[in-house]
């Protein structure tokens, strides 16, 4: 037995013919079927990454109808699986039809050996990616930040250092505009840190300032009128997880000194109560404001600002992360369409061309809300510009003038390259076709780029 799985499944009825090709491709691990059944039967156990198949199969030789239902099925069993179909001599219309079921490739018999070694070793290759591909795509999932989706490297960048500073206990500050993932990151961080307790967050700006100290901290029985049972704060909730303070720019100042102390003794006391309580938990600011201007105007208390500030994260806003308005936009649609059970929804091309232009103020939740609208309202399976209500963006505007030409070069690249990837929703073959190189070779880029389909 040979150590290597096969990784090759030739599919011929004549058994000289067969022996041949087998003799061929020794350079891979391989096996043989002559028929649909042992065809199926050999795909089963051995999962092969490359099928080699003849159309015309037993018992009706002559005729293509066998090997079509093998293809399908084959295909319906495993679609990464990279099927090559020989066929006659100007038999182009089944080699078409082949492709359209989902083969890999065709070639004409009598077929020239090395082509169909090269053929074959590509769409290994492919398969191989495909399947690394996959295996990160997974393992993305997995990872704490995994639900946050992005491309861009800023963002990629700012994921691992969330991933990194959680387990320590460092308060973080997360600054960016309204929309831009902010308590997604947060929960990322809780996630990531492994703290037993629960995630908690309060929105600062949202509780009026005579119920925000209450909500915080918490109060004992008959602390004020309608305090009719002691009540754990959102510190306290908190315990053994992390707090996040949502709009903490927001924080009225006699309660910016509060947290402050409590920031410095990591302990609290709830209202009307006499004791200290010792709490345990890892505080996550947030806010969309400019707190260094707050300071300076004083609204905001520098020495709390530095306790807040360990760790500060500056989340870029949608309108500067390459090609993720559109990779989120694909993303989302496809997530609406299924909760609502119909078709995935498509956008246009111009459509596609609008949400790259679009400014995004309100960054991604703007963005989500718009695919989410346009998810129910959508007659057909296309998503127009004007269903979206964007403008139809003119021409692109290019404003380089970075000149060094290995930079230009390689920020073109990438910016094609996502551009692309995130037109094509991540379709490979679409993808590479739109930047007119070969797959191959578009693998190989996101692999120097460092991108994952
Ligand atoms: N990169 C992303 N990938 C997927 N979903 C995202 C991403 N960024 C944000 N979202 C989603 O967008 C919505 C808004 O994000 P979130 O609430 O985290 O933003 P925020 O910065 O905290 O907003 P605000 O400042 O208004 O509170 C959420 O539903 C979130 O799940």
């Amino acid at each position: 037995m040979s150590a290597q799985p096969p990784s090759l499944l030739i599919v011929e009825d004549d058994l000289a013919l067969q022996k041949q090709l087998k003799w061929s491709m020794d350079r891979f691990e391989s096996v043989t079927a002559d028929d649909v059944a042992s065809a199926v039967l050999q795909f089963r156990r051995h999962k092969p990454a490359v099928v080699t198949m003849d159309l015309g199969l037993p018992p009706d030789q002559d005729s293509v109808s066998e090997g079509f239902r093998l293809l399908e099925k084959l295909i319906e069993l495993e679609p990464t699986t990279k099927v090559i179909v020989l066929t006659g001599q100007n038999d182009q219309n089944n080699a078409l039809r082949a492709i359209r079921m989902g083969a890999y490739d065709f070639l004409a018999k009598p077929v020239d050996p090395d082509v169909l070694v090269l053929t074959v070793e590509r769409a290994m290759r492919l398969h191989e990616l495909q399947q690394e591909n996959q295996r990160l795509l997974t393992q993305q999932e997995g990872e704490p930040t995994g639900k946050l989706l992005t491309r861009d490297a800023q963002m990629q960048r700012l994921c691992r250092t969330i991933e990194r500073v959680s387990a320590s206990d460092a308060t973080v500050l997360l600054l960016g505009e309204s929309g831009t993932g902010k308590e997604l990151l947060a929960q990322a961080l809780h996630d990531a840190s492994r703290r037993k307790g629960r995630f908690v967050a309060i929105n600062c700006a949202a509780i009026p300032e005579a119920l925000l100290e209450s909500e915080l901290f918490g109060y004992e029985r008959g602390a004020f009128t309608g305090a009719t049972k002691t009540t754990v704060g959102k510190i306290e909730t908190a315990h053994g997880g992390t707090l996040m303070l949502d709009e903490i720019g927001d924080l009225p100042m006699s309660l910016q000194a509060k947290l402050l102390r409590f920031l410095q003794e990591r302990n609290i006391e709830r209202l009307g109560g006499r004791q200290e309580i010792a709490v345990d938990v890892r505080i996550v600011g947030a806010t969309h404001q400019d707190l260094k201007a707050q300071i300076e105007q004083g609204l905001f208390r520098e020495d709390l600002y530095y306790r807040l500030a360990e760790i500060v994260v500056d989340i870029p806003p949608l309108r500067d992360r390459a090609g993720d308005a559109v990779l989120l936009a694909h993303a989302f649609l496809r997530r609406f369409s299924s909760e609502q059970r119909r078709p995935i929804l498509r956008l246009t091309d111009e459509a596609i061309r609008a949400v790259e232009a679009h400014r995004w103020p309100g960054n991604v939740r703007e963005l989500q809300n718009m695919m989410k609208r346009a998810s129910i309202m959508a007659d057909g399976d296309r998503i127009t510009a004007e269903d979206l209500g964007l403008a139809v963006p003119d021409a692109p505007a290019a404003d380089d003038t970075e000149l060094d030409l290995r930079t230009v070069r390689e920020r073109a690249e990438r910016q094609a390259v996502v551009a692309a990837l995130s037109r094509t929703d991540n379709n490979i073959a679409k993808a590479a076709d739109l930047l007119g190189v070969s797959r191959p070779t578009l693998y190989d880029l996101m692999a120097k780029l460092g991108l994952k389909t």
